[in-house]
């Protein structure tokens, strides 16, 4: 069963925007398409529109949707999310600030193993759309699901969209294992111990365990901890190779959230007494307390302790 013709607003225009405007068209979707450097209006762009998707930036999510909230959008229609980030000044989620702006309307998240540049070379690619309102995730999971995309719901927004966040600094220090060439013992020590980190964190802050270890937490760290087409792996093997972290910014000259999502990271993590060992050393690393090698000699040097135990992975699982 297919849905039919809908009008579609995409907010953002980088590469993940273009690329989701791309899959909606395939399913032959009108698309309609706002962000600054456009200079268009969005009261225009989302007039009458069936489904909102806002694909900005982290820095974007806050005014964009307070812009949207401001305007009389039609009735119920779910907006969706797809930015991977958390916020500086409130330390939310993306579909966290958008349900508190605009709360007349299902938030749903969309999330998952998705490489933009793979999606455009319309590769097969899986992803997660995840509300609290399921009918609103069906629609969205019939607009965009096609032989190219294949579409799951979930019913964990938060967990959905942690996933995606927080592989991201996973991602950096995944970079740095390939760019000091480590090794694959090291790289599957060091991925298989970032997912217990990433289920403490998520499940601290909201998510349900199962959905970390399902396409848009596990699946999405495989894909961009081994993809040099990850812009976040890109800063990890920068700095691997003696780069700053300005210089690998400016060669990268396009959006790597990891770098501020660990900042906010190590914040909540101090905050809420959560123990963050990798994340830990990314955080130093990108603020130039380490080097490369000392955060590695850092892991592998802290206490020994059981492979398993309480703390490490919820006792459910
Ligand atoms: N590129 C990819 O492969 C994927 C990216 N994402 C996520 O999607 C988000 C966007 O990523 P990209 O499109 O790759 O980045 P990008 O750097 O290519 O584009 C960012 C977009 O955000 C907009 N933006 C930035 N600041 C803004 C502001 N203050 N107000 C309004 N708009 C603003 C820009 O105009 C631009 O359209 C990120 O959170 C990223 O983690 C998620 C899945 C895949
Ligand atoms: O989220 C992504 C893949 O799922 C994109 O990763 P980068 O932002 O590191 O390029």
């Amino acid at each position: 069963m297919s849905s039919p013709p809908k009008v579609l607003a995409i907010l953002g225009a980088g590469a993940w925007g273009s690329a989701l405007a791309g899959l909606a068209r395939y399913k032959g979707h009108q698309v309609r398409i706002w962000s600054p450097s456009l200079g268009n209006s969005i009261e225009e762009v989302v007039a009458d529109v069936d489904l909102v998707l806002s694909a900005v930036s982290m820095p974007g999510v806050s005014p964009t949707s307070t812009q949207i909230q401001s305007i009389k959008l039609k009735e119920n229609i779910p907006i969706v999310t797809a930015t991977k980030g958390l916020d500086t000044e409130t330390t939310f989620t993306p579909s966290q600030i958008w349900s508190s702006r605009c709360s007349d309307h299902p938030i749903v998240v969309l999330s998952g193993p998705n490489l933009s540049k793979e999606i455009e070379q319309e590769l097969p690619a899986t992803t997660v759309v995840a509300s609290e309102d399921i009918n609103a995730a069906k629609i969205v999971q019939q607009v965009f699901s096609s032989k190219r995309f294949r579409v799951y719901t979930s019913s964990d927004p938060v967990g959905t969209e942690l996933g995606g966040t927080l592989k991201n600094v996973m991602a950096i220090a995944a970079g740095v294992c390939d760019g000091l060439h480590l090794g694959m013992n090291a790289k599957a020590g060091l991925l298989t111990r970032a997912l217990p980190e990433i289920i403490r964190i998520g499940t601290h802050l909201g998510g349900q365990t199962e959905t970390f270890f399902g396409l848009s937490g596990l699946g999405d760290m495989l894909t961009t901890c081994s993809s040099d087409l990850s812009r976040n792996y890109r800063v990890g093997y920068g700095l691997a190779q003696g780069k700053t972290l300005e210089q690998v910014l400016s060669d990268l000259g396009s959006t790597a959230e990891g770098v501020n999502t660990t900042n906010v990271l190590i914040e909540i993590a101090r905050r809420e007494q959560i123990n963050v060992p990798i994340s830990g050393q990314v955080y130093r690393l990108l603020n130039n307390q380490i080097s490369p090698q000392e955060a590695v000699e850092a892991l592998m040097e802290r206490d020994l302790k059981p492979e398993f135990s309480e703390k490490t992975i919820p006792p459910k699982l």
